[in-house]
């Protein structure tokens, strides 16, 4: 069972220690605050909230197709605050509730609003590369999504709400090129625009998953796929004649909306698959397990 007050006597100094940290990261690349919070879903889809997703292991999660697209600066980011963290309690605060932290911390530092994260997570003895099939690909059929989140035991709602994630941050081509080249439920000068940059053939070049505020966390995400102007097939498949028009519709037209319900749903996904009491280890380094 997590509690906010989890580190209240055991760390007093944790949570602005992580606040700090993320807040001066995201100040020289405004990025950072986006790729904390995918780093932190990345984690809890694959074997739940664990730290999984920081082991470097040579043939770990960290190796596995939707993890090579994590920003490695969000590694550097979360590994240096852990540092900082070890230093005033050692072995105390795992990686895990750093994680959870940080995505929120991201979030606000990006004008988004805020929540209570429960805390208590212990981190993961090993690293979970065949669970990594449990994060959906930019490919994705609305159904295929529907039914990623509900074997995580999130609804539609919570899918549509935890999608709204991409209000911030960046893509490569190879993840959007397909929708830009062989999709017809894309706007026509948006796809053009973005072809300038990104081949047929793919590549690493970058553009915003959302094209009016990419550093401002907001419901523009929804706003644009109204017109059209989602980047990945995944984005635009919750707006195209399906069962989650109408909560895009609404996200896009009601931020407050848009707020309770993407709150709610990070709450709901932090409380994925959690080690806790025993379980699982405090981690002194976040890349690595603690040697016995
Ligand atoms: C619905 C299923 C989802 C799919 C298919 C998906 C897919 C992707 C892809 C392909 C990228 C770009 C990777 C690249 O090319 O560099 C991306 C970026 C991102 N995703 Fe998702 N995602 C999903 C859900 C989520 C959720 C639930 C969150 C967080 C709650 C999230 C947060 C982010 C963020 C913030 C970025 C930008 C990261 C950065 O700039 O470093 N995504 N996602
Ligand atoms: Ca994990
Ligand atoms: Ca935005």
């Amino acid at each position: 069972q997590l509690s906010s007050t989890f580190y209240d006597t055991s760390c007093p100094s944790a949570m602005s220690t992580i606040s700090s940290g993320v807040n001066s990261a995201v100040a020289q690349q405004a990025r950072v605050g986006a790729s904390l919070l995918r780093l932190h879903f990345h984690d809890c889809f694959i074997q739940g909230c664990d730290a999984s997703i920081l082991l470097n292991d040579t043939s770990g999660e960290q190796t596995q197709p939707p993890n090579l697209t994590l920003n490695p600066r969000a590694f550097d980011v979360v590994n240096s605050i852990k540092a900082q963290v070890e230093a005033a309690c050692p072995g105390v605060v795992s990686c895990a509730d750093i994680l959870a932290v940080a995505a929120r911390d991201g979030v606000v530092a990006l004008g988004g609003p805020s929540w209570t994260v429960l805390l208590g997570r212990r981190d993961s003895t090993g690293s979970f590369p065949s669970q990594t099939s449990d994060l959906p690909p930019p490919t994705s059929s609305l159904q295929a999504l529907l039914a990623a989140y509900s074997k995580k035991n999130l609804d539609a709602t919570d899918m549509v709400a935890l999608s709204g994630a991409h209000t911030i941050g960046q893509a490569q081509c190879s993840s959007f090129n397909g929708h830009i080249y062989n999709d017809t439920n894309i706007n026509a000068a948006f796809a053009t625009s973005l072809k300038a940059n990104c081949p047929m053939s793919g590549g690493s070049s970058l553009a915003p998953l959302d094209t009016m505020t990419p550093t401002v966390f907001g419901n523009d995400y929804y706003k644009n796929l109204l017109s059209q102007k989602g980047l990945l097939h995944s984005d635009q498949e919750l707006f195209n004649n399906g069962s989650t028009d109408s909560t895009v519709s609404n996200f896009a037209s009601s931020s407050a909306a848009f707020t309770s319900a993407f709150t709610a749903a990070m709450v709901k996904m932090g409380n994925l698959g959690p080690l806790t009491g025993t379980s699982g280890q405090i981690r002194l380094t976040c890349w690595k397990l603690n040697s016995s």
